[in-house]
């Protein structure tokens, strides 16, 4: 992609994810981006249940763009954590507060 193709995407980290890393490429071919949860303890579901997961972010999409939210392929493995509505889609004219929907399979 050529410089004046990348798209900006202006993001506030609201209070409470305060110390949370700023979502980032982990290696430089990684072709998305981690995003962590903005929580102060540990967030257990159980099997079968669900949870939304605070990203302690607000953004804001350039006109014309997705934001798309995949489940990590590790965590899946490790954890049995994935997203039922992969990809997650974060709309355009969205200015809430993305939250992963995450569900447990046991
Ligand atoms: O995992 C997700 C998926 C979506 N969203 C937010 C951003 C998105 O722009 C908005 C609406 O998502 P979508 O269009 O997929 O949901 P819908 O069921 O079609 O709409 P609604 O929830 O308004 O009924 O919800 C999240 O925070 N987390």
């Amino acid at each position: 992609m050529s410089d004046d193709a990348v798209a900006v995407i202006e993001v506030v980290r609201l209070p409470h994810a305060h110390g949370v890393p700023l979502p980032s490429y982990a290696t430089e071919g990684a072709a998305g981006i981690d995003l962590l949860a903005a929580v102060s303890e540990p967030l257990v579901i159980a099997p079968g249940a669900r949870a939304l997961v605070p990203t302690g972010l607000r953004l804001a999409l350039p006109p014309g763009h997705e934001l798309q939210v995949r489940p990590r392929s590790g965590f899946a493995l490790r954890h049995r954590i994935v997203l039922p509505n992969s990809p997650g889609t974060i709309d355009e004219d969205f200015r809430g507060y993305p939250t992963p929907l995450k569900n447990g399979f046991g």
